[in-house]
């Protein structure tokens, strides 16, 4: 499955700005039985972490980690760009590969104890994860795991996050 996983990622160069190789998931979301396949792997995953809920960051994270949650029923929280939650949240800045941005989360989204996982397309700086992680605590939750289609060793993503699991299905090297 990862080879034809990894021939269904289309690498763009130069976007969205010069220098960065961009994985685009796109061509995997329109072959029904891949996206299926992809899903499941990562939903086998979850189920390994017995977690109780996903995280999934805006935009791609709700294409890679709502799938996962209805798979296992299980719940899905939106960690979504700033200003678009309409009740009270909970707010974390982060870098990433090309720029900068805030993720927010409803305050009442995670109960404290409860188990998270976070699910995205793809880790490259980890700047995304480290947010997702600082709102989870905040809330009382444990990070207990995290999921992608795809990382980025070579931007050592992971290291900014010692003692969190990682599972990817694909990894792409000089990126
Ligand atoms: O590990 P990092 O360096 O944080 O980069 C990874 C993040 O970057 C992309 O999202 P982006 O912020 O571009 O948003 P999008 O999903 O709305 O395109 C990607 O979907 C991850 O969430
Ligand atoms: N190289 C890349 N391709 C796609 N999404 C990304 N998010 C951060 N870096 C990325």
């Amino acid at each position: 499955m990862a080879n034809d996983f990894e021939k269904h990622i289309a690498s763009v160069k130069d976007f969205p700005n010069k220098g960065i190789i961009f994985r685009d998931i796109t061509p995997v979301l329109q072959d029904g039985k891949l996206f299926q396949a992809a899903t499941h792997k990562l939903a086998e995953y979850v189920k390994s972490k017995n977690a109780d809920i996903i995280v999934g960051p805006e935009a791609r994270g709700f294409i890679v980690g709502c799938p996962v949650a209805t798979e296992l029923g299980i719940g899905f929280v939106p960690a979504r760009k700033p200003h678009k939650l309409p009740r009270e949240v909970e707010r974390a800045s982060y870098d990433l590969e090309y720029g900068s941005n805030s993720l927010e989360i409803h305050k009442d989204a995670i109960k404290p104890g409860q188990r998270v996982v976070v699910c995205d397309d793809l880790l490259a700086t980890a700047g995304t994860l480290r947010a997702c992680k600082q709102l989870i605590e905040n809330l009382g939750g444990e990070l207990v795991g995290s999921c992608f289609y795809i990382e980025l060793p070579d931007l050592k993503g992971k290291e900014k996050l010692p003692g969190l699991d990682v599972f990817s299905l694909v990894k792409y090297h000089g990126a």
